[in-house]
């Protein structure tokens, strides 16, 4: 029997969840119930057959699966208006709220209830998401269905709650620093004589290629870069000059600098 999947807040991830879910072929559109206060900008999922609702408590009583997709300041306030309506043998609630721990949840719903966190990134939009997940009082289908679940929408891996932060940082703020990295290629190929768009499809092409080296050979970078770096040439003349500059340790200090961030605002 297929599941239904209630999505709680149809904003830029909740609706490319849904979307990855119907494109991936993990959840048929009419398993989905998603809602939005003002559910006009759904229209194209309706068109594919999810069911667009602005009522919350009818979502969840038709789920099995509730994943919450809100903004933080929004969790309590929502929770206390479907608390009615979730029974805890039937749903597992899946937050993909930053900065939510499992025990602000359960303060929440009460003990009962299955709990997954879940922290994926906006490439889960076309369905490349890396998704760092932890549950709590979840069963072992539950825990599978969840994992699966993410994994048609790019790769997951289970962690422990108390590395959420990190992942957040790793694997959320991780686009925004990868597309920085990519800029930076596009501000230099343009001032070695590239237009900007060509500067873009190389720069963008080449970080996926080097990404997608290390996923599939599982290599080390370095092992990787020796391959590139021909002795006295142009590639560790210029990785040694960036160096100098402090790339890697400029990297290491925004990572630790955002996490640090989280870590005292939360
Ligand atoms: N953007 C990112 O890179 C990541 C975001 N997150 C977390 O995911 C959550 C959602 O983020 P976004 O989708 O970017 O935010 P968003 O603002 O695009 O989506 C939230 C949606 O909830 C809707 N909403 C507000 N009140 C509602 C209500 N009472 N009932 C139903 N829907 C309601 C809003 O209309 C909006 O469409 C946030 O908690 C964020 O921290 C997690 C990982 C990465
Ligand atoms: O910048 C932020 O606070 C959130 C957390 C993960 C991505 N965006």
């Amino acid at each position: 029997m297929s599941k239904n999947i209630a999505i709680i807040g149809g904003g830029n991830l909740g609706s490319a969840i849904a979307e990855g879910l119907i494109n991936s072929g993990f959840a048929k559109a009419e398993n989905i119930f998603i809602t939005k206060r003002n559910i006009e900008t759904l229209s194209q999922l309706k068109e594919k057959g999810a069911h667009i609702l602005n009522n919350n408590k009818e979502a969840v009583a038709n789920a099995d699966y509730v994943i919450l997709a809100i903004k933080p300041f929004q969790i309590k306030d929502i929770i206390s208006e479907i608390r009615p309506s979730l029974k805890a043998r039937k749903h597992v609630l899946i937050s993909v709220v930053t900065g939510i721990w499992i025990k602000d949840l359960i303060e929440m719903t009460g003990e009962d209830f299955a709990i997954v966190r879940a922290m994926p990134n906006t490439a889960i939009a076309i369905q490349e998401s890396m998704t760092c997940i932890c549950s709590h009082n979840a069963s072992e289908e539950q825990a599978g269905f969840v994992s699966n679940l993410f994994n048609q929408l790019g790769k997951s891996v289970i962690i422990d709650e108390k590395l959420m932060d990190a992942a957040t940082v790793l694997g959320a703020c991780g686009t925004a620093f990868a597309m920085r990295y990519i800029r930076a290629n596009i501000q230099g190929g343009v001032e070695i004589g590239f237009n900007a768009k060509v500067a873009a499809l190389i720069a963008a092409q080449t970080v996926k290629g080097a990404a997608e080296l290390l996923l599939t050979k599982h290599t080390h970078p370095e092992e990787e870069i020796d391959k590139v770096t021909t002795p006295k040439g142009c590639t560790i003349a210029g990785l040694n000059e960036m160096e100098h500059q402090g790339l890697s340790s400029s990297i290491i200090r925004g990572i630790t600098t955002s996490y640090k961030k989280i870590v005292q605002d939360m």
